[in-house]
């Protein structure tokens, strides 16, 4: 619903990632004041690359970690940067830089720091600062009169700064918080066992058996470049009977990678062993089991909370139906494609925010819920893949709650023969673009239609 009404609030965005940016800018158009608190120096969140590792915590088990990113040095983009950039700042090829279709990292940050400097956000944020504390005021008064008390630290002083905001943005990324499998003998085994958050570069594994938990994007792409220094590496997978047809091409091209199955248990002095019963005396485990939601310093009185990866409840993944929306999060949801989700996401809560739409009643916001959980079940999803939406039409769906463009039909059909063309040439599939005929065949997989177009 649109409404003429426009009330300006004073806002305060957690995180100067991706979504936080595009939050910022987007409740600046609105009227909003805004304050974008960020624990790092800069803005980019995990494109932010950060050549230091948890030390101390290779594992990340931390409430508050010390790195944010978990970008490793060789990372490039697993999309075609069309499918990136936000909708009024194309991600566009500039001369001097990395021009390829799947930039590294670097440039990716570069493009948010463009955008930063484009739209004049920077002077909205206040960088060296970490929110410690988030909770309301005046619970009793729901509605208009809620307000948010947060808490931050300014690195150097120390000293925690109070506020009260009208509302609070959450865009505090959610790739940083290892999400690690519970193996028998994990606890006591005495070599290196560390999480994909930490890994940055090969070399320190030169020579070493190495056993790699999980063949999501990051095992893969940790896998193949441990290859050229590691003794052996041994990928573990769930999927044994399913992999894709590159990691097949790539296992048999290489002596010394090993497809196992899960781990069965892992014994004190160094031997994995798995569960068909096969066995590697290893040096080092490293876990790319992928990371879960956590937001360290949100009380909301257990309205919002976290259980196995879902985070709820969230209506359209956005707004809790009881606080919204003073209170919502961008960027939740994963596996999306690019950036402008985010845009949408932002578009939405800074024009409710101002009062030019409003939500629905809390009990269809609830009962939306309900039927999104319901059908997740029934369709056999895990409870900890709740957000995970790689799923075109519900981009365009919830885009049309603001009236935002679809994705053209040709970005779509970019990103699609972007991940045949991985599936089937993993190795070399950001540097030859060889769609039509994989596309076409893919397009009939049950994996592709999920995507919805
Ligand atoms: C290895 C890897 C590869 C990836 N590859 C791709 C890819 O190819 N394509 C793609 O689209 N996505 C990819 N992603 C996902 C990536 O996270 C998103 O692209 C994007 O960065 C999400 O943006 P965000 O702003 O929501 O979160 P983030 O980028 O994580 O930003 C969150 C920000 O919040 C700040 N913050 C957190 N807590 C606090 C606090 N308490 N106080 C103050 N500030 C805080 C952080 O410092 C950070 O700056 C990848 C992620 C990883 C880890």
């Amino acid at each position: 619903m649109v409404s003429e009404v426009n009330l300006s609030k004073n806002v305060c965005v957690i995180g100067a990632g991706p979504s936080g940016l595009v939050a910022a800018r987007e409740l600046r158009k609105e009227g909003h004041s805004v304050v974008v608190l960020e624990q790092k120096h800069d803005v980019g969140g995990q494109w932010l690359y950060d050549p230091n590792v948890e030390e101390e915590d290779p594992l990340g088990k931390n409430k508050f970690l010390e790195v944010h990113s978990s970008i490793y040095e060789s990372l490039r983009i697993v999309s075609p940067r069309e499918i990136m950039g936000y909708t009024d700042f194309p991600f566009l090829v500039k001369k001097g830089r990395d021009m390829r279709r799947f930039p590294g990292h670097k440039e990716l940050w570069l493009y948010l720091k463009d955008f930063t400097d484009h739209f004049g956000l920077r002077e909205m944020i206040r960088f060296n600062t970490r929110v410690e504390y988030v909770g309301m005021l005046d619970y009793e008064e729901f509605g208009n009169g809620l307000k948010w008390v947060v808490k931050s630290k300014e690195k150097k002083h120390e000293k925690m700064v109070e506020e009260v905001f009208d509302a609070v943005v959450v865009a505090t990324g959610h790739y940083s918080h290892p999400r690690l499998p519970a193996i028998k003998g994990m606890s006591t085994w005495k070599r290196k066992q560390m999480h994909s958050h930490v890994y940055r570069v090969p070399e320190p594994f030169r020579d070493e058996v190495v056993v790699i938990v999980g063949n999501s994007m990051s095992g893969q792409d940790i896998s193949m470049e441990l290859v050229a220094v590691a003794k052996e590496v041994h990928l573990s997978t769930k999927s044994i009977d399913n992999i894709s047809v590159g990691l097949s091409n790539v296992i048999s091209k290489h002596n010394n990678l090993y497809l196992h199955a899960q781990i069965d248990f892992l014994e004190e002095e160094g031997r994995v062993i798995f569960v068909d019963g096969s066995w590697v005396d290893a040096d080092t485990i490293l876990y790319c089991t992928g990371y879960s939601y956590t937001f360290p310093f949100l009380d909301t009185k257990g309205i919002v909370d976290v259980d196995d990866d879902r985070v709820g409840p969230l209506y359209e993944h956005t707004f809790p139906p009881t606080l919204a929306p003073s209170l919502s999060f961008i960027g939740i949801p994963r596996k999306l494609i690019g950036f402008p989700f985010f845009e949408s996401q932002a578009k939405w809560m800074a024009q409710l925010l101002s009062g030019k739409r409003s939500l629905p009643p809390r009990d269809e916001m609830m009962q939306w819920i309900k039927d999104f959980y319901k059908s997740r079940d029934a369709a056999g999803i895990p409870k900890h893949n709740t957000h995970d939406i790689a799923n075109f039409e519900y981009c365009d769906r919830y885009g049309d709650h603001v009236g935002f463009p679809h994705l053209e039909e040709w970005r779509k059909q970019l990103c699609l023969s972007a991940l045949v063309n991985a599936d089937a040439n993993l190795e070399t599939y950001r540097d030859s673009w060889d769609d039509d005929e994989l596309l076409q065949e893919a397009l009939k997989s049950p994996h592709f239609t999920q995507l919805g177009v």
